[in-house]
């Protein structure tokens, strides 16, 4: 379980100062990437969070992958308060970044390896824990191939397989399928199904609104750090009169006078 309550984070950013005469003079002004969200996500549940470029989702994503601290808000991960007990609630979390890198010169196995010593895995846990991992993930074909030899998708299943060897509950994936073919993207895709089924609680961002579509139990559209719209799919579509979720956004989009910009 994932509970996210007034969770804000503010950068600071470089802007014309239109107050001096000087023609490229600059000053520096606050924003929030993430503007007082709340929501939860619960066990057996995949949630999606839908954004074009810059609508905030790694920033949301890595405060609850416990990268980044929030400026203000409060943050559970299972049983665990961020604040109170950050270690123990990063155990139940399997974060998967957007830039992950991987030692090219490492095979998956020995990465997982690696990995799983880091959490302090016993050597059996960790060879029945990759056991399963290959089975889950299809790995079979190049697990002990050298990860500098991998084919992009096969190197996305191992970032997302160095996720999962400590077992954890709650996963937490930034763009999982972004820049891959229709195969991979369906073995991912299928992956977070699975997993969901067997009761995990999946958090993920993506842009890719069809995506989403098959795969969300209920979708929160981002924009400019703001939650502009919540729901299954199914409710989505019947609140705002149509079939695309594409439509949805843009329109909500344009409402707020934002399309043009950035
Ligand atoms: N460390 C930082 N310092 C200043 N601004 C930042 C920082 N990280 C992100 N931002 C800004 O915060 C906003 C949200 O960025 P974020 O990367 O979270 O968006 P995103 O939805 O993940 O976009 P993308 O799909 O392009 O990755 C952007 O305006 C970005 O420039």
């Amino acid at each position: 379980m994932i509970k996210v309550e007034n969770l804000c984070k503010s950068f600071s950013r470089q802007v014309k100062d239109n107050s001096n005469k000087k023609k490229f003079k600059t000053k520096k002004e606050e924003f929030l990437a993430v503007n007082n969200l709340s929501f939860k996500v619960g066990e057996g549940e995949i949630i999606g969070i839908l954004g074009p470029n810059g609508a905030g989702k790694t920033t949301l994503l890595r405060m609850l992958g416990g990268i980044l601290t929030p400026s203000s808000g409060y943050i559970k991960i299972g049983n665990y308060d961020y604040e109170e007990d950050k270690n123990a609630a990063k155990k139940e979390i399997g974060y998967l970044s957007g830039n992950t890198k991987l030692y090219n010169r490492l095979s998956p196995r020995e990465l997982l390896t690696t990995f799983g010593s880091l959490y302090e895995m016993s050597k059996e846990e960790i060879e029945k824990s990759i056991d399963n991992i290959i089975e889950i993930m299809d790995m079979e074909s190049f697990i002990d191939n050298r990860i500098e030899n991998l084919s992009t998708g096969q190197t996305q299943r191992t970032s997302i397989a160095r996720c999962l060897i400590h077992n954890p509950n709650i996963y937490i994936f930034d763009e999982p399928t972004l820049g891959l073919d229709v195969i991979s993207s369906k073995s991912i895709i299928d992956f977070m199904k699975r997993e969901r089924d067997r009761g995990k609680t999946v958090l993920y961002s993506t842009h890719y609104m069809e995506e989403a579509e098959i795969l969300c139990d209920k979708i929160y559209m981002m924009h400019k750090g703001e939650f502009i719209a919540e729901g299954s799919c199914e409710e989505l579509k019947s609140k705002y009169n149509t079939n695309s979720l594409r439509d949805i956004f843009i329109n909500l989009a344009s409402e707020r006078g934002d399309l043009n910009e950035d």
